[in-house]
């Protein structure tokens, strides 16, 4: 097994891991949220998306959230912008990255973002030329890559032509998204390897929910194939409001947990991240769904 020498982890639970909350989490929650994942190591944390608000509600205050965070000079954090007037908020924001977001279901490209597959890439198009002109980084999301709620199976071409459409439009990197978690480690292996005729593999990551319970192992299927770059979501927080029965995203926790065991680098310490879930889950009145943080929380407990 030929795995990579270190990992990226992209940690999507301020954005990913909130949008989906019914009652309103205060800005001041998600602004001690990224400071701590901050903290931990991690280098690159979605901070908040600048999409319509009738949409999204709990994402309407993504501007106050980046105003207050803490930017750690090597951090980075991307904001999720689905047109021209999201880009212009999020630049006057001063967004240090944005991510853009279409799909490989026409049926969830409609209900997510109202309007098709193609429209979705011209309605990017101006959003892309912006981002270059201020040289503002920009990554690109192919959600239902493993199935759609709506459609069920996915053909791995149609990922892979959605991909190379968001490549051609200037995003550095394609994270895959297996939007309700329905994978299994054949299948990602099989939809990376399609997309990776199209796109070099070093640009692209894999995004996971945990839905069916098998988001560590289609990762690590999918770092086999030379993937090394992942998204998660701290204590297992998440859910895509336009993809109903969708669970949290895998746990950066559980991500970490995995890696370190490879002996695979990431910066990011445990402890801190395991703190940072901790303080959210306190704060939505609920228990990590991370294993790895429920595991060290019962230790500590059995040690006091
Ligand atoms: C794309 C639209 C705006 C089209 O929505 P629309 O209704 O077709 O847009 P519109 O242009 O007709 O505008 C409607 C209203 O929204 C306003 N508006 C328009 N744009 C913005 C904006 N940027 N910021 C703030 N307001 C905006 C606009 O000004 C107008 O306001 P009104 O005149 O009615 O008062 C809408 O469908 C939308 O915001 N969708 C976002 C849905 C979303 O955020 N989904 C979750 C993220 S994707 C995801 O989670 C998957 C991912 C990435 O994690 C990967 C995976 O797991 O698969």
């Amino acid at each position: 097994m030929r795995l990579p020498r270190s990992v990226r982890m992209i940690e999507v639970g301020p954005r990913d891991g909130l949008q989906n909350e019914m009652k309103p989490v205060p800005a001041a929650t998600k602004i001690q949220l990224i400071d701590k994942l901050s903290a931990s190591g991690l280098r690159e944390i979605e901070a908040g998306a600048f999409v319509s608000p009738k949409w999204v509600p709990q994402m309407a205050d993504s501007a106050e959230v980046l105003a207050g965070i803490e930017r750690w000079p090597d951090r980075r954090y991307p904001v999720l912008v689905p047109n021209l007037k999201g880009y212009e908020a999020a630049a006057a924001g001063k967004a240090d990255e944005i991510a853009i977001f279409a799909a490989a279901s026409e049926s969830f490209s409609q209900r997510n973002i109202n309007c098709s597959i193609a429209e979705s890439i011209e309605r990017f198009r101006p959003v892309a030329e912006a981002a270059g002109r201020d040289h503002v980084p920009m990554r690109g999301y192919v959600s239902c890559a493993l199935g759609c709620p709506y459609e069920g199976a996915i053909a791995p071409a149609k990922v892979a032509e959605v991909s190379k459409a968001l490549l051609d439009l200037g995003c550095y990197e394609i994270s895959l998204g297996d939007t309700i978690g329905v994978g299994t480690p054949g299948k990602a292996q099989a939809m990376v390897e399609a997309v990776a005729v199209q796109v070099p593999r070093e640009r692209l990551a894999v995004h996971f929910h945990d839905t069916y319970g098998q988001a560590l192992s289609n990762i690590l299927a999918t770092l086999e194939l030379g993937i090394a770059t992942v998204d998660s979501s701290v204590a297992g927080l998440g859910g895509c409001p336009y993809a109903p029965g969708a669970s949290g995203n895998v746990a950066s926790e559980d991500v970490l947990y995995m890696l370190t065991g490879l002996d695979i680098e990431t910066g990011v310490d445990l402890d801190l991240l395991a703190e940072a879930g901790a303080f959210i889950c306190q704060a939505l009145g609920r228990q990590p769904a991370s294993r790895v943080a429920q595991a060290l929380a019962a230790k500590r407990a059995a040690r006091n």
